[in-house]
């Protein structure tokens, strides 16, 4: 029964014509399948209708060809022919009541082109700002290209319409669309009536939102992204201005939508931001407009959002990865289910998937973007095989995340855990500094399966082979995970790098075990994700002289793709950390490090007393290797099948695991879930059919 302090969130409110059933918004995202596949993600928004959202956007739509950004995969609405597929996508949106949205932009300045090779239009003649550092540059539209750019809109408008969309969205936040490079001095520097002033620079929203009304009539409503803060210097459309712009277009669009956060500074999604973290930004904003405000700020808990709503900050909760890590947020807050939440833990691996053109991944929901798939459905029970049990040997998330999609298809199900904790590498990487959040992958499956009467969890119970044998499961899952390696293999270094006798070399693992080096310690970073920066800047502030040395041009490299980098470097500077890029290590001395330039035989001392070696990771697989040569044995041991997965079949990210998990569970008993995604799959073969 639904808690009655959250009755607000419930509450219809309407947005220009339209009446939402609820609070609950979720704001527009990316998810990898763009043009290519919009199908999938329609499966996907089809389920989010499912779990109670009152509003669903779809992602960034191009809406010309002229308008295209790389690597990022976004929606096309170039043409008549792009409508059929998007009207799918509408349809499914709107199954249980929701309002369809779908999010329209020219990318100006964002957009490369890489693809079309066409040039970029923008307010001003200015090269292209992307991650990628594009050597491209958009041209300053001229008047006829303002008036093209303005039937551009009205067109996608009226596309946008048939393909039986609610509201159209305008995006002008995060560096991206047009109407933010027109309202920003960084990014508009023109002497005519579009450029100057603030009301000069606010003309082209004002114009196109004018036309947009004429050509589709009363019956849609329009909403404005606008960044809260540009946060890129004096010239940056500033939090003042912000309101400055609002106060004086009180009642340009049916809804504005604030969202913190440029390209440059990536301030928007990150693991750094709390709960709320936009409130300060948004607060006092709906004292300027009467028009309803969505605002984000990764809500899962409904007291917070609650708060936003009666104290008048918001009167929409928009949620993009809340929405991701649990489709079904809306409905379990109105059903009082509040501690089934799946809690997004902020690690944006979901904003890989755009990062590099592939299917997004989300740690915490195996199923986003697989909701395709037939045979699945994430809040019911699902059929089970042939088998009745399930042996999981280790509970870090691979097996956790096993167990509960297994106790969803109806096995019995023993989880045997080593250690006096759940978790695996989660148990003690939550403990990180700014990694608390982690620890709700284990959380969630914790409490989940300890509602469960078909699964019980064995702390301090190292199996081995004899007993696994002994207790006859039919089915036997080893995840073991992993564990850092000391002996000098790394990327860098296919066989062991030599290691002076008495040279201090440490792991992430001793460091997380409570091991702490001092005095002048290298990080030597070939893994490139969080680990290296997170224990660099840890011992920085431990009072360590730390250098961190990566092969890579950037530190945490692989963090780029998850739009966190560029928060991590500042940070480890702020702490002190020498930072050596493109440089490896090649030998550890006990006083020394010797390291090379990646692209010469240049080499240099670096002085060190101790390094601690973030390159790679070894699969702790003894178990399922002895396992394995007892083969012979399984028959009479009533054992069916064994199955590696996880860090322990490969080491990876921590959603590579519980995507493994899951997908052992599904596939259990002969049940094949197919290979990748196919593109253009139809939508009649989705699992909320
Ligand atoms: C994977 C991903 C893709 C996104 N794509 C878009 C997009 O297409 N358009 C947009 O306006 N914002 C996009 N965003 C930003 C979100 O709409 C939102 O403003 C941001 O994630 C903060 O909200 P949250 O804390 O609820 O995630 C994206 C965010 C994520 C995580
Ligand atoms: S991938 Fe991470 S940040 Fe993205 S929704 Fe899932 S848990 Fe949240």
């Amino acid at each position: 029964m639904r808690d009655p302090r959250y009755d607000i969130l419930f509450e219809p409110m309407k947005i220009g014509p339209l009446t939402a059933k609820n609070r609950f918004y979720q704001v527009p995202h990316c998810n990898g399948g763009g043009y290519r596949d919009p199908s999938a993600a329609a499966a996907m928004r089809g389920i989010k209708a499912e779990g109670g959202w009152g509003v669903i956007f779809t992602e960034q739509c191009e809406m010309h060809h002229t308008s295209e950004i790389t690597p990022f995969i976004e929606l096309r609405l170039w043409e008549d022919k792009d409508i059929p597929q998007l009207r799918k996508m509408s349809e499914r949106m709107k199954t249980h009541g929701a309002l369809a949205g779908i999010q329209l932009a020219y990318s100006g300045i964002n957009g490369p082109n890489l693809y079309t090779k066409e040039v970029p239009l923008a307010p001003s003649a200015l090269p292209i700002r992307t991650f990628t550092n594009d050597p491209v540059q958009a041209r300053a539209l001229d008047k006829q290209d303002i008036k093209d750019l303005r039937r551009w809109f009205v067109n996608a408008a009226k596309r946008s319409k048939d393909a039986g969309f609610d509201l159209i969205c305008l995006y002008g936040a995060h560096g991206f669309g047009i109407f933010q490079h027109f309202l920003s001095r960084a990014t508009n520097q023109r002497s005519d009536e579009y450029g100057g002033s603030l009301e000069n620079r606010a003309r082209f929203s004002q114009e196109v939102i004018a036309d947009m009304r004429d050509a589709i009539g009363d019956t849609m409503a329009i909403t404005l992204r606008v960044s809260l803060d540009e946060t890129i210097g004096e010239l940056g459309f500033s939090n003042a201005e912000v309101r400055d712009y609002i106060e004086m277009n009180k009642d340009l669009p049916d809804l504005w939508d604030l969202a913190q956060g440029t390209w440059e500074d990536c301030s928007g999604p990150s693991r750094f931001k709390e709960e709320a973290a936009q409130e300060q930004l948004v607060r006092g904003i709906h004292e300027l407009t009467d028009k309803p405000i969505v605002g984000v700020g990764r809500f899962t808990s409904p007291d917070v959002m609650a708060k936003m709503v009666k104290t008048g900050t918001l009167d929409f909760i928009g949620c993009a990865r809340p929405s991701i890590a649990d489709p079904f947020l809306p409905k379990k807050i109105e059903e009082g289910r509040i501690e089934d939440i799946r809690e997004c833990i902020g690690c944006n691996i979901c904003i890989t998937g755009d990062m590099t053109m592939s299917i997004s991944r989300c740690t915490q929901n195996p199923t986003f973007m697989e909701e395709w798939r037939k045979g699945w459905h994430p809040e019911k029970m699902n059929d089970k095989g042939d088998s009745d049990n399930v042996l999981i040997v280790g509970s870090g998330p691979a097996g956790l995340e096993a167990a509960w999609a297994l106790c969803r298809r109806g096995y019995d199900v023993a989880v045997a855990e080593a250690r006096d904790v759940i978790g695996g590498r989660v148990a003690r990487e939550r403990l990180l500094p700014g990694l608390s959040a982690w620890g709700r992958v284990v959380d969630y499956r914790d409490y989940q399966l300890s509602q469960r009467p078909n699964v019980e969890i064995y702390r301090e119970s190292e199996l081995d082979a004899d007993s696994i044998l002994e207790f006859g499961f039919e089915n036997v899952c080893i995840a073991t995970g992993s564990t850092w390696r000391r002996d000098g293999v790394s990327r860098q270094h296919v066989v062991p790098m030599p290691i002076a006798e008495g040279a201090k070399v440490y792991t992430p693992d001793d460091l997380m075990d409570g091991t702490i080096p001092s005095g002048r310690v290298v990080v030597y970073d070939d893994d490139h994700y969080y680990m290296g920066g997170v224990l660099a800047e840890l011992l920085a502030k431990q009072g360590a002289q730390v250098t961190l040395v990566t092969p890579s041009a950037f530190v945490s490299d692989w963090t780029n793709n998850t739009l966190e980098q560029i928060a991590i470097h500042p940070r480890l500077i702020e702490a002190g950390v020498e930072i050596v890029l493109n440089q490896g290590v090649t030998e550890i001395h006990p006083d020394h490090v010797v390291s090379n330039c990646v692209y010469t035989d240049r080499t240099w001392k670096i002085e060190a007393d101790a390094v601690v070696m973030v390159a790679s990771r070894l699969e702790t697989n003894g178990v399922y290797n002895d396992l394995k040569a007892r083969e012979a044995e399984w028959a009479d041991a009533g054992i069916k099948s064994v199955k590696l997965i996880g860090d322990a079949n490969a080491p990876g990210p921590i959603a590579w695991a519980t995507y493994a998990g899951h997908r052992y569970a599904r596939e259990l008993d002969g049940g094949d879930i197919g290979d990748a995604l196919p593109f253009r799959r139809e939508i009649t073969e989705l699992a909320v059919d």
